[in-house]
């Protein structure tokens, strides 16, 4: 039986867990038969029979709902404990995505500075070979300079009260008592620190104030969350005593803006904003990207800048979305994230001598701590490009700007060659 064979190598790959007991065959399916009966739920094995032991178990009861043998899902060598902590509910296993690398890609950066190989997750054929021959060409030709331009996390409830007046007044109290919220706010964590509460919009007799934290080397909404929390507890007791009564009817109001494409991000950015550019000699183009600097200045223009606008995108871009998602499933980042990365603007402009080509990106929720980054395989990734841990967020930022740069770059070269399709039928399919 698969699953057997699957809990002999869970349990060799686990051998420091000593007290690991494999469940046996017997057990197993006299669980499943009590989970299909409703007897117990699914969520509860892991305090009934132990992690490892549960997720073998509920693999074995999806296997049995669905009829399918699952001979892949149950190999892998994460550690099941700290990953059901607190990455995953209900786990049965693990699926693999194919990493590959991208690089050297040289980053003249204010934190990231050197050569760096990228690590990617992705099964879209032909990707890494674009973004690898970005790196190639931007190496030769000195290296991405990129620079980190903002740097928040935001969290914006709806707070309603029970007039337009009502709104004001909080909306008042809120700008001008800055320094008791941020109190209050950083009471929560070491790391988070209260910037600003900006804008505080007010609708009907409803108030969203955008709470704006910087919150060290984490992405940050688990912390801003919880600090938001605390703050609209401090001002329904402030308006309280004012005779105001407010209540909070969504931590989220959707002003954040999380985990969707929106306006407000890209003006005021949100998460890491990043900038990288590069100059890159006619000669370099002609012979690596097989084209002009005229003729990827065109297309640019016309693809991620009209293109886009006639369509009303929030990406004036040709695929930050590709490299972000990449890198984000490679390193451990959240990968609903990648909605809010995919937007950008990237500009050409020839020059006498050669092409200016640069990417921003306004709001890229990234993290080297915290979140998904202390996943095994994850943190082996961001150990490759030196980036796991404390002080690292600002220098894994410049190198994601840089192999954003990479990905537009070939993919603006491959695009005015005329040699999308071709790559794409060689590579891809
Ligand atoms: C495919 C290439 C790179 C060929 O490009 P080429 O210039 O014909 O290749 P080459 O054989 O001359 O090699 C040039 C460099 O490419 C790299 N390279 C070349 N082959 C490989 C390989 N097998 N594995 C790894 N790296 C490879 C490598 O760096 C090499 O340099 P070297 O290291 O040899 O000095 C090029 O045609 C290309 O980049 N095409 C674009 C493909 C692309 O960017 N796809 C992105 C996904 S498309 C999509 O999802 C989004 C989209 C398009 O819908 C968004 C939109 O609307 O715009
Ligand atoms: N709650 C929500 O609404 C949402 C949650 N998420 C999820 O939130 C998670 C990310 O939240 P996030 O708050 O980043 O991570 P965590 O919840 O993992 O919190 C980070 C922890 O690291 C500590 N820490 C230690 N060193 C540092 C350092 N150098 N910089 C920053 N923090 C440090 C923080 O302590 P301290 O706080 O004391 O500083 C905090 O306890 C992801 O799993 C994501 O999927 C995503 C979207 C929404």
């Amino acid at each position: 039986m698969n699953n057997i064979k699957n809990n002999n190598e869970n349990k060799e790959n686990n051998e420091k867990n000593v007290e690991f007991k494999e469940i046996k065959t017997k057990e197993i399916d006299e669980i499943v038969e009590k989970l299909i009966k409703k007897e117990i739920k699914v969520y509860q094995l892991d305090k009934l029979i132990g992690e490892k032991n549960a997720v073998i178990v509920r693999r074995n009861y999806i296997e049995k709902l669905s009829g399918v043998k699952t001979e892949h899902i149950g190999h892998y060598t994460l550690d099941e404990k700290p990953a059901m902590q607190k990455n995953i509910e209900n786990m049965i296993g693990a699926v693999q995505v194919p990493l590959g690398f991208a690089g050297p890609l040289i980053v003249n950066g204010e934190y990231a500075q050197g050569e760096f190989q990228i690590p990617l997750a992705t099964t879209e054929g032909a990707l890494i070979a674009s973004i690898n021959r970005g790196c190639s060409i931007i190496s030769k030709c000195g290296g991405s300079k990129a620079r980190v331009i903002g740097d928040k996390m935001t969290r914006a409830p709806i707070i309603a009260t029970k007039s337009v007046a009502d709104a004001l007044e909080l909306k008042n109290w809120i700008e001008d008592n800055f320094d008791k919220i941020k109190e209050v706010a950083e009471s929560t964590t070491r790391h988070g620190k209260l910037i600003n509460v900006s804008p505080v919009i007010i609708v009907g007799k409803n108030v969203y104030p955008r709470f704006c934290f910087t919150t060290g080397d984490a992405m940050g909404m688990n912390m801003v969350t919880i600090a938001t929390e605390k703050v609209c507890g401090l001002l329904e007791q402030e308006m309280a005593q004012k005779g105001i009564i407010i209540n909070t009817v969504a931590l989220s109001g959707n002003v954040c803006v999380d985990k969707k494409p929106s306006a407000i991000n890209l003006i005021e950015g949100r998460g890491k904003s990043i900038v990288a550019e590069v100059f890159l000699t006619e000669e370099m183009v002609n012979t690596y990207l097989k084209t002009t600097s005229k003729a990827i200045e065109y297309v640019n223009t016309n693809k991620n800048l009209i293109g886009s606008a006639i369509v009303n995108s929030l990406g004036f871009n040709a695929h930050f979305a590709n490299v972000i998602g990449a890198l984000f499933l490679a390193t451990g980042q959240d990968a609903a994230h990648v909605v809010e990365g995919s937007m950008g603007i990237t500009t050409a402009e020839c020059q006498e001598d050669g092409l200016y080509f640069s990417v921003t990106l306004p709001d890229v929720p990234i993290a080297t701590i915290g979140g998904g980054t202390r996943v095994e395989t994850q943190q082996e990734c961001l150990k490759i490009l030196g980036c796991s841990g404390n002080g690292n967020s600002k220098k894994f930022a410049e190198i994601v700007a840089s192999a954003v740069l990479a990905g537009e770059l070939s993919l603006a070269g491959a695009l005015a060659a005329g040699h999308l399709a071709k790559a794409h039928s060689e590579l891809g399919r």
